[in-house]
């Protein structure tokens, strides 16, 4: 059996007045991508920041977050070897993008980890991904500002951030939350196939059972602790929560 590239154990965090979850524990090997679902305000996005090390201050976790066998819970973003940094995708797109930096600069900056100018071959990269996120004009984009493009096509920079960075773990955050369905399909599906090409380890926040369903394994919390987790339909089976039962009506 491969060791668990991101291993979670008995994962609990607390704000001063009450604890927000305790007792998770998942793996995730390399190549797998992992959803997380639970109701809204739950603690999912809480969670994967506590694994990512930029929890806000008034949080505080205890047990272990192992990535490749290392420690690294408690241990800020900043403070950790590059490879111990997930990158992310984050739900807030206006948030995550530099105002003050065209989307070239910011896709570049992603894929080289400098502010230099891009190879030929990095260019096309850059060009070829949001060819595949569904930008028509691709080198125009590459000029523009965040403020220039739609909420929508600011969210999909965000992932070809993500999709371009060399981290072992990837992060999405609702990803897909501004685009329509038909797109919201296509880019889960290179979210999936990047993780799988990559090797890299994904976790996927979404409220879309049918997203969810698509995931290697599936993650399910609610009312401070988990509920289950194993492959999706395995996991919808294997509790009586009514969060669970809800799900299942939905697929039966
Ligand atoms: N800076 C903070 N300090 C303390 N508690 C916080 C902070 N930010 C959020 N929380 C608390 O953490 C809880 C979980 O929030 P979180 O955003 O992780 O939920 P979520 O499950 O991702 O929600 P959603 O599905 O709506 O995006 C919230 O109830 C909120 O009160």
């Amino acid at each position: 059996m491969t060791s668990a590239f991101l291993t979670v154990s008995d994962l609990s965090i607390n704000s001063p007045e009450k604890a927000l979850f305790e007792g998770i524990s998942f793996q995730a090997q390399a190549g797998e991508l992992i959803a997380i679902m639970g109701p809204s305000g739950i603690g999912k996005s809480m969670l994967t920041r506590a694994i990512a090390g930029f929890l806000p201050d008034t949080l505080s976790t205890q047990g272990s977050v192992a990535i490749n066998g290392v420690e690294v819970n408690n241990i800020p973003m900043i403070q950790r070897q590059p490879d111990q940094r997930p990158a992310f995708i984050f739900q807030d797109a206006l948030q995550a993008l530099n105002p003050l930096v065209s989307v070239g600069g910011q896709l570049t900056l992603a894929l080289t980890s400098s502010k230099t100018k891009p190879s030929k071959t990095q260019k096309q990269k850059i060009i070829s991904l949001l060819e595949q996120l569904g930008f028509s004009a691709p080198e125009d984009t590459l000029n523009k500002l965040p403020s220039e493009l739609s909420g929508g096509q600011r969210q999909r920079i965000c992932i070809a951030i993500g999709l371009l960075s060399s981290a072992n773990i990837m992060v999405a955050d609702e990803p897909t939350s501004a685009l329509d369905p038909i797109t919201e399909r296509e880019i889960l599906k290179l979210i999936r196939q990047s993780v799988k090409n990559n090797q890299v380890a994904g976790l996927l926040i979404t409220h879309d059972l049918h997203s969810a369903l698509e995931c290697d394994k599936l993650l399910l919390i609610d009312e401070g602790t988990m509920l289950a987790f194993g492959p999706p339909k395995e996991a919808l089976a294997a509790s009586t929560h009514q969060f669970c039962c809800s799900l299942r009506d939905l697929v039966a």
